[in-house]
């Protein structure tokens, strides 16, 4: 449904030139959630600014829907443009018009009766849960409602490709969720095809089907979520896949933990389990085996594409020979397993 192909843009800046994509090529078929992490600098709203033409490429292609959107005049663009939807970090409403208004907007510039144009602003702000919000300003809503209301406005002309430029990086985590599910959910009622630039694998691993990291203007490895996930090759791709598994040891073990073993000490394990990890009940196997007792202090488990991923700080008691051997069985089952002190 999009691609791009050998995308490469510089901006000329004074007496230089800035390369802020370099040979890009990517494809995000029909129905699918895309999403190109990166962090800051790394060209990605540069990318995503190219797929509808706001940035114009200095070589290569974008073909959206069949359709080489560099190769058309600009009233054919304007009619490509309206089959692509953006949203944006900040939101971008009229904060003059309210929020029927501004999902009106793009119906209006289209033209069509008044009522066909209530009735489709209704519709759309049932779709995204603000109906009752109708006749509020954009000042006096949250940033989730604002996003909502910005989600329903791109919607408006039916458009097939999403294109989302860090929606959700002005949010809290709980309404993050909430735009991401709300995203999901108009993917599959609505088949749109989303194409979505972050710098939060939280993002990817919730809604991503396949997944780009771009490092300075290049993508430097893309594949299935679950793929990237499981099998990370390149340095950063681990960096984003590490800082989404972040787990803080309680406050009460921090002042209990000791860097060296000692008499009645046990030892603290940051297990972390990846798609390479074997799927199955490994800790209990290792209790039994080696004869130790575990403690689970805390665990971030969760899945992304089909994999089974997460993070688990336990507490391993028993004789140092039986814990040291339920270590090299870990290990060996891929669990990656790091002594984190003894408490
Ligand atoms: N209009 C412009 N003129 C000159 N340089 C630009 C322009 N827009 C972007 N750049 C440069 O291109 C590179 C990529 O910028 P871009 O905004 O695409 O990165 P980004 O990954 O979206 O970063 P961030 O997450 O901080 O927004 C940067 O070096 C930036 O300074």
């Amino acid at each position: 449904m999009i691609e791009l192909k050998n995308v490469t843009k510089n901006f000329h800046q004074k007496n230089r030139i800035v390369s802020a994509l370099s040979d890009v090529s990517l494809k995000v078929p029909p129905g699918k959630i895309f999403g190109v992490i990166g962090t800051s600098g790394a060209g990605k709203s540069t990318l995503i600014r190219c797929v509808n033409l706001l940035e114009r490429p200095t070589s290569g292609e974008i073909i959206v829907d069949g359709k080489l959107l560099m190769r058309l005049s600009n009233a054919q663009l304007a009619i490509e443009r309206r089959q692509i939807g953006m949203i944006f970090q900040h939101f971008n409403l009229l904060s003059s018009r309210t929020v029927f208004e501004n999902v009106a907007f793009p119906l209006e510039l289209v033209g069509g009766s008044k009522t066909d144009i209530r009735t489709r602003v209704l519709e759309l702000l049932e779709l995204v849960g603000l109906a009752e919000k109708a006749n509020d300003y954009p000042a006096s809503l949250s940033g989730g409602q604002k996003q909502r209301v910005a989600i329903a406005r791109t919607l408006a002309n039916n458009p097939k490709v999403l294109l989302c430029d860090e929606a959700t990086s002005a949010l809290d985590p709980a309404t993050t969720r909430s735009i991401l599910n709300l995203l999901k959910d108009i993917n599959r009622r609505l088949n749109i095809t989303i194409l979505l630039i972050t710098h939060q694998m939280e993002v990817v691993k919730s809604i991503c089907d396949e997944v780009a990291v771009i490092s300075h203007g290049k993508l430097i490895e893309q594949g299935s979520v679950g793929e990237i996930f499981a099998d990370p090759k390149h340095a950063l791709t681990k960096e984003f896949i590490a800082s989404s598994l972040h787990l803080d040891i309680p406050r009460v073990y921090q002042e209990r933990l000791q860097k060296e073993d000692g008499e009645g000490l046990s030892p603290l394990l940051r297990l972390e389990m990846t798609g390479k990890s074997v799927n199955e009940p490994v800790i209990s196997e290792v209790s039994r085996l080696f004869d130790t007792n575990f403690k689970i202090v805390s665990a971030q488990m969760d899945q992304a594409g089909d994999v089974n991923f997460g993070v688990m700080l336990i507490e391993l008691s028993g004789k140092r020979e039986n814990y040291e051997a339920a270590i090299e069985y870990f290990i060996s089952k891929h669990i990656k397993t790091e002594i984190i002190g003894y408490v």
